[in-house]
């Protein structure tokens, strides 16, 4: 049965959930699972806007033969060539062999790389600025490369003041029925998956959100259609500022995020009595992380929320807890920058992780690192509550 929703007068979502997959790109946990969305738009042509991923292939080509009720598909405008929306172009073409694929220079370089499809007799070349008249509606396309390929593309449907938005401004986590974010209580129940999926997935390219972002501040949006997540019709701006803050490496709370790695517990110890003098000193909404039970997506995502850091972990053969490490490196991969930090390390016979995280740290740019770090010698001992409370000054100066 066709599971479809009318979004404007024109416009339908054909898109679907799957609450199956655990790992989003193989990388992600989504225990809320993922929803792909695509759209149709009928006017005197008709226009697909992305296929979906092929697990939910099935739904998808009976919402759109239902949407499009017997008329041909004229266009299928390729915003982003990524597999999770583009799996269907070639069965696309084989259903309705009169559809004629918009995309531009790049888009086609990837379409003959995916699949071994003749695709120059029916393209539609565009490029940055271009316009696609479809009977009342005018699309006009942008060019957002690395937001988050190189080849993605936005469609602005200047009729409806519709931005369709590629993975900008796209989520994790099933559409239940509801496909307006209006709908649903966004703040509370989605925004933690929309900043774990755009700091994660796209987090490194901060400046070239910051230019999409740009290009789309010059628009008259009045809807959002992303190709994950619900839509956006109300409220825009406030979605956009957090665009805003997590490309630009912002944070949005004066929190303190605790990060720690932990063998036999003496570390996890002093994480929990330094968090507890940071409530003492008057810190509140403190977040806690062990790095070997919470996914690393989660801890970068709370990282790219919160303004005040710290980091400990025992030494491991000479080096630092791997756990840690690796956070370490997601966090430099991830263009990570402008955070006040503070480290504490922990080993038996030679501790060194300390430095070397704030090393690792010091190649972040812009990071205000405590200097020195306590090091804690097995276990935390009276004598050294002192150093820890000059850590709880640091963080709350
Ligand atoms: C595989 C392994 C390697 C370790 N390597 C070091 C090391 O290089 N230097 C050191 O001082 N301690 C080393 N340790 C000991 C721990 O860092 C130390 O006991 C620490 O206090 C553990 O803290 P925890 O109680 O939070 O797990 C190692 C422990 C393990 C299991």
């Amino acid at each position: 049965m066709y599971c479809t929703k009318k979004v404007t007068e024109d416009l339908y979502w054909v898109g679907a959930s799957d609450r199956r997959l655990a790992l989003f790109e193989n990388m992600y946990p989504i225990p809320r699972g993922v929803s792909y969305n695509s759209y149709v738009l009928l006017d005197e042509k008709t226009v697909l806007l992305d296929t979906v991923d092929r697990s939910v292939s099935g739904q998808f080509l009976e919402n759109l033969e239902h949407v499009l009720a017997g008329r041909s598909l004229d266009y299928l405008i390729v915003n982003h060539m990524e597999p999770d929306h583009c799996a269907l172009i070639a069965d696309i073409v084989l259903r309705y062999p009169e559809v004629k694929i918009v995309g531009n220079t790049k888009t086609f370089g990837m379409i003959r790389q995916f699949f071994d499809l003749n695709v120059d007799s029916r393209a539609v070349m565009i490029k940055e600025g271009d316009t696609l008249i479809t009977g009342k509606h005018t699309l006009f396309f942008a060019m957002i490369p690395m937001v988050h390929w190189p080849e993605a593309m936005v469609t602005y449907d200047a009729y409806d003041k519709v931005l369709f938005s590629a993975d900008a401004f796209g989520t994790f986590g099933a559409l239940n029925g509801n496909i307006f974010a209006d709908e649903v209580d966004f703040e509370n129940q989605w925004l933690e998956d929309a900043r774990r999926y755009l700091t994660n997935i796209v987090g490194k390219y901060g400046a070239q959100v910051q230019a999409a972002l740009k290009k789309a501040l010059t628009l008259d949006i009045q809807m959002l259609c992303p190709l994950h997540g619900p839509v956006w019709r109300e409220n825009l701006g406030w979605f956009i500022d957090k665009y805003q803050k997590w490309s630009t490496y912002t944070p949005e709370d004066h929190n303190v995020l605790v990060l720690y790695g932990s063998i036999y517990g003496n570390t996890e110890n002093a994480a929990a009595v330094l968090a507890g003098k940071l409530a003492d000193a008057g810190e509140k909404n403190i977040a806690m992380y062990d790095v070997s039970v919470t996914d690393p997506s989660y801890l970068l995502s709370e990282a790219f929320r919160c303004d005040r850091i710290i980091f400990a972990c025992p030494t491991y053969n000479g080096g630092i807890f791997p756990k840690m490490e690796t956070l370490l490196h997601e966090l430099k991969a991830h263009n990570f920058q402008n955070r006040k930090v503070a480290v504490f390390d922990n080993g038996t016979w030679a501790a060194t992780a300390g430095k070397q995280i704030r090393e690792m740290l010091s190649q972040m740019k812009n990071m205000e690192i405590m200097e020195p770090c306590l090091s804690v010698k097995s276990a935390l001992k009276a004598d050294q509550l002192e150093e820890m409370d000059k850590i709880v000054e640091f963080m709350v100066r």
